[in-house]
């Protein structure tokens, strides 16, 4: 942590300009030997400066630290031109052995500037201003010094940029906690929307790691704390992305966002593992009716079904076109017609009716061919008319008015699962078009999401989904093993949460993902997410810009 650097560094300074003066015990202040001691402790504080905080600026300031703390050392001898050499040697040699470690150069200060967040109040100006007029009065009145007064005017500038003022006393300290003052500038993090944990580490380039996740990088986790907040309304979408091994605790992290939020929800239960405070339906008792309209002309979703029934059983294109049309015809027999709007609200038929209709085709067939034709389609059909697809037996707008879980674990066969899940999620977006542009809030939870996105519909509607949701107040939660059937939705999403994963090639691709480009982080990531314990995320904080390392709780 910043503090315990600091400490460690100021410590070592302390000692470096008191040490050479003591076991020298008997020799003048200004003699060589002392000088050459406190020379050398110089030249080592600057290497240690830039391999503590990465920043020449913050090596730079700190040299002023070191002259102020000469100064009320007392050490008048030693104030002079000199004493710069040692310390810009120090600095000089540290850049280059840097430079040459890191191939890049990029100023730990510099970047924290870019994350600066003002936000000003009563107290975050008073406090500090308190301390600065004492301050005044120390150094005009008391222990006269213009060079400490220079740099207890400038901590108190800087603590009104970083907003911490519980640091506010640092200001009587003039330049020697000026270091430490300006390393606190963009750490404080906006504290909006759902707190899902606790940041323990930012992905830095450092020398040293301060977490017990080694990365084998440049980069490295650095110790930090400070709560972890994700803030769905400042982002272009509400969707979520959590991918993880099992056990990882993905579950676990999507109840709590649930939970905090505040927002409507709808969860897709597939294990029957989620125990929140929300209305319970058991979908193996219920059923629904694949062939309601939705607001949809009969030929829209006539296509749509067709499509779902591909992708399931893996029909040919002929076929599918053949069933679209049997359905249109289906939708004809209980009077609903393409051209006239007025129909489609009268109810729809079912699998049975789609059935009933092909056993009328096939009496009226007359060549070979088409009686194949009509067969080949009818053991889909036959499997679909069972009594889950009858009709509704709940109201699909009510799940999206109140908080639903639904429990999947006792629907056996998946692909009734699926036919179940993909209605729900057609009947979600017929609602979203229904109702238009909406500041309403609903999140829809999908565990094991890989079961709707291996199928070819399934990943079309939730791309769309995905695309488009935002606008009508809706989000989603995606659950996965895999970021394998994911990733075309990324490009839609606000944020991706990887907890462990052991599997190389999807250790791969997450690394790549949240990383970017640069091949040190990437290995960083690498590294760390087989060696995450169960709950801990790596995710970017795109904000801000940082990787981070979050403990959710
Ligand atoms: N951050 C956490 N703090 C405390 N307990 C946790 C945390 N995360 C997960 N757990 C616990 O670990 C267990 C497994 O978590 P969870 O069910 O969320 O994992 P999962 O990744 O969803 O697993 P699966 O893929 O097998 O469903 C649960 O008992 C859960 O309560």
């Amino acid at each position: 942590m910043q503090e315990i650097r600091h400490g460690i560094f100021l410590t070592i300074v302390i000692l470096g300009l008191i040490l050479p003066r003591l076991i020298l015990a008997g020799y003048p202040l200004g003699s060589v030997y002392i000088s050459f001691g406190i020379f050398v402790s110089l030249f080592v504080d600057a290497i240690l400066s830039y391999i503590l905080f990465g920043s020449i600026i913050v090596s730079l300031v700190y040299f002023l630290s070191v002259l102020s703390l000469i100064d009320i050392l007392n050490y008048t001898n030693l104030v002079n031109i000199y004493i710069l050499f040692p310390y810009s040697m120090g600095l000089a040699t540290a850049l280059f052995f840097g430079l040459i470690i890191r191939r890049k150069y990029d100023d730990e200060f510099l970047s924290s500037l870019k994350k600066i967040n003002i936000t000003f109040n009563f107290y975050t100006i008073l406090i500090p201003l308190v301390f600065l007029i004492f301050a005044i009065i120390i150094y005009l009145y008391i222990y006269y010094s213009q060079l400490l007064l220079i740099g207890s005017f400038i901590a108190f500038l800087l603590l009104l940029i970083s907003g911490k003022k519980e640091d506010s006393p640092l200001i009587l300290s003039s330049w020697i906690f000026l270091p430490y003052v300006m390393s606190q500038i963009g750490s404080n993090r906006e504290e909006k929307g759902i707190c899902i944990g606790e940041i323990i580490g930012i992905l830095k380039r450092a020398s040293f790691s301060s977490s017990k996740i080694s990365t084998n990088s440049n980069y490295k986790w650095v110790s930090y704390k400070s709560k972890f907040y994700i803030n769905l309304e400042g982002n272009k979408n509400f969707n979520i992305i959590i991918v993880g091994g099992s056990g990882s605790g993905k579950s676990h992290l999507a109840k709590n966002i649930i939970r905090r939020g505040n927002f409507r929800f709808l969860i897709f239960d597939i294990h029957g593992e989620y125990d929140v405070n929300a209305k319970r339906i058991d979908v193996s008792k219920i059923s629904i009716n694949p062939l309601s309209l939705f607001g949809q002309s009969p030929r829209q979703r006539a296509l749509e079904v067709a499509y779902m029934i591909k992708s399931i059983f893996n029909l040919g294109s002929l076929q599918t076109i053949d069933l679209s049309n049997i359905i249109v015809d289906a939708y004809g027999e209980k009077g609903i017609f393409e051209d006239d709007e007025r129909t489609w609200n009268l109810p729809p038929p079912n699998f049975r009716d789609v059935l009933m209709l092909l056993e009328k085709k096939k009496k009226l067939v007359t060549t070979s061919q088409e009686l194949n034709k009509i067969q080949s389609l009818e053991p889909y059909i036959y499997f679909l008319a069972t009594n889950t697809f009858m009709d509704n037996s709940i109201n699909l707008y009510d799940l999206i008015i109140d908080d639903y879980v639904l429990d999947f674990s006792k629907v056996t066969i998946p692909e009734i699962k699926y036919v179940i899940i993909e209605t729900i999620l057609r009947s979600i977006l017929a609602f979203m078009y229904i109702s238009g542009q909406s500041n309403f809030r609903k999140m829809i939870v999908i565990d094991e999401a890989p079961f709707i996105l291996s199928k070819e519909s399934g990943e079309q509607l939730m791309e769309r989904l995905f695309a488009e949701s935002r606008k009508f107040g809706f989000g989603f939660i995606l659950i996965s093993q895999s970021i394998e059937y994911v990733r075309k939705l990324i490009p839609n999403t606000s944020y991706v949460f990887a907890l462990n994963i052991v599997d190389p090639t999807e250790i791969d691709f997450i690394s790549r993902l949240i990383g970017g480009q640069d091949p040190d982080i990437f290995k960083a990531i690498y590294n760390s997410l087989p060696k995450l314990e169960r709950g801990l995320i790596i995710t970017r904080d795109i904000l801000r810009d940082e990787i981070i390392l979050v403990r959710s709780n």
